[in-house]
């Protein structure tokens, strides 16, 4: 198996790389010592991210002529009063441009997508089942590239899309492709939202910290095939999602104790929460029927979360001292205009804590449980450009954070390390 060369790691790297998630060594059992064994399984420091990569499909579709597409591949012509309230809400989600797996010859061959509710899903899954450890795959190979060490040394994979659903698993296909030991031990979230990007890395971190050596290959994609379909006048939700919800994937690669001179870190993972707010089950929801994924909100829900949103920040962040949510930097999933809108207000934010959430939405859409990787991502690479002194823009303390139906908030204390 391909590994570092012997001379990049100390010794005690080489033992603990060789210790993660392996039957317990015989050396332990002389010492007879149950806390010394168990002290031996874990790491020291914090779960670390040390690589982020991205990709979309390559069909870009710029938001102002969207309308006319949509319209014509959904063969709606006919509906003009419709395609001018598409219009206006397009316009008001604020999104300029997104990029779709979907195209006008795929729809052409598979025209059950393009009705409002024809039973439709096996096309839809046959496309899906292809389709999302393809473009995760590309996401997951820029991630490990920047990382900078073999496949062979990525110990276990966390995937989450909310389509595709299949046995073996999008993990298994993505592991394959990807070339990854048949030894990694995967997980794989179907069915889930926007808030796994965060709920991803809430796990990526106990995995890390609670196994010494651990390198976990953490993966999101989300294409909108299961929920494309064509417009109705008495559904403005499904109009809605057809306006604001672009295809993704982002992979970032989380352990602890980064090899020095090897492996780079970006942030340190401080703590990671989840929390249900009770009454809101239907604030944000889909339902997977016959005719694909169909997507439902109340308009309330910018102030569903604004309203619960200082209470989490209050918890994470009590340890820190910290209560003013200026002195930190914001990496948040988006969500939609007038959830950002709620947030700032909300919490009297300065309109730049949330501009790389709104840049990253304006310019793919909301990408689901893959946007707040986008952010991420954004926010490491403007804090080089902008010479900041962190990839916090020059804080040092920061929130990765993320919500999805439930209504769920994931709340990520992030450390920013020096630039
Ligand atoms: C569609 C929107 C841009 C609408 O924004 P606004 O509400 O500010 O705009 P607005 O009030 O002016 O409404 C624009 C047009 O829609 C109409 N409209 C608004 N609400 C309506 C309703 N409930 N039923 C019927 N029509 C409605 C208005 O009359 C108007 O039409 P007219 O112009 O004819 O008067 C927004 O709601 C949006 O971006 N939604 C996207 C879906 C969404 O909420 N995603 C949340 C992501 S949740 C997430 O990220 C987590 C997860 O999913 O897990």
């Amino acid at each position: 198996m391909p590994r570092l060369p012997a001379s990049t790691l100390s010794s005690t790297h080489r033992r603990r790389l060789h210790t993660c998630c392996r039957p317990i060594p015989s050396e332990f059992a002389d010492m007879g010592s149950f806390h010394d064994m168990r002290k031996a399984q874990r790491a020291q420091g914090p779960a670390t991210i040390m690589a982020i990569g991205t990709a979309n499909p390559p069909n870009l579709y710029e938001q102002s002529t969207y309308p006319d597409y949509y319209f014509r591949v959904t063969n709606s012509e006919h509906k003009q009063d419709l395609k001018h309230k598409f219009r206006r809400i397009c316009e008001k989600t604020m999104v300029k441009r997104r990029y779709l797996h979907l195209t006008e010859a795929i729809l052409k061959e598979r025209p059950k997508l393009c009705s409002y509710m024809e039973p439709s899903f096996d096309d839809r899954q046959e496309i899906v089942v292809e389709e999302v450890p393809k473009l995760a795959k590309e996401a997951a190979a820029k991630a490990i590239n920047e990382w900078g060490r073999p496949n062979s040394d990525i110990t276990h994979l966390v995937f989450c899309s909310i389509s595709g659903i299949d046995m073996p698993g999008a993990d298994y296909r993505l592991a394959m492709l990807l070339g990854l030991p048949l030894s990694v031990n995967r997980i794989m979230l179907y069915g889930q939202a926007c808030h796994m990007g965060a709920a991803m890395l809430r796990i990526a971190k106990d995995i890390a910290e609670n196994n010494r050596g651990a390198r976990v290959l953490v993966v999101s994609c989300e294409i909108t095939v299961l929920s494309f379909r064509g417009p109705d006048e008495h559904d403005f939700q499904a109009l809605a999602g057809q306006a604001g919800f672009g295809d993704g994937a982002a992979a970032v690669i989380v352990g602890a104790e980064p090899v020095q001179g090897v492996e780079k870190p970006i942030y340190k993972i401080m703590s990671a929460t989840q929390v249900t707010v009770p009454e809101s089950e239907k604030a944000v929801g889909g339902h997977l029927r016959e005719v694909g994924l169909t997507f439902h909100f109340f308009n309330q829900l910018p102030m569903i979360i604004a309203d619960n949103i200082d209470k989490s920040l209050s918890e994470a962040f009590e340890p820190l001292g910290i209560t003013d949510w200026n002195d930190i930097f914001w990496v948040a999933h988006p969500g939609n205009w007038s959830i950002m809108d709620a947030i700032e207000v909300k919490l009297g934010l300065q309109q730049e804590k949330l501009s790389t959430a709104r840049h990253v939405f304006a310019e793919y859409g909301n990408m689901q449980s893959a946007t707040v990787y986008f952010v991420m991502d954004e926010v490491r690479k403007r804090s080089l450009s902008e010479g900041r002194a962190t990839t916090g823009y020059g804080l040092d303390w920061g929130v990765l954070f993320g919500f999805g139906p439930g209504l769920t908030i994931e709340t990520v204390v992030l450390r920013s390390v020096p630039l």
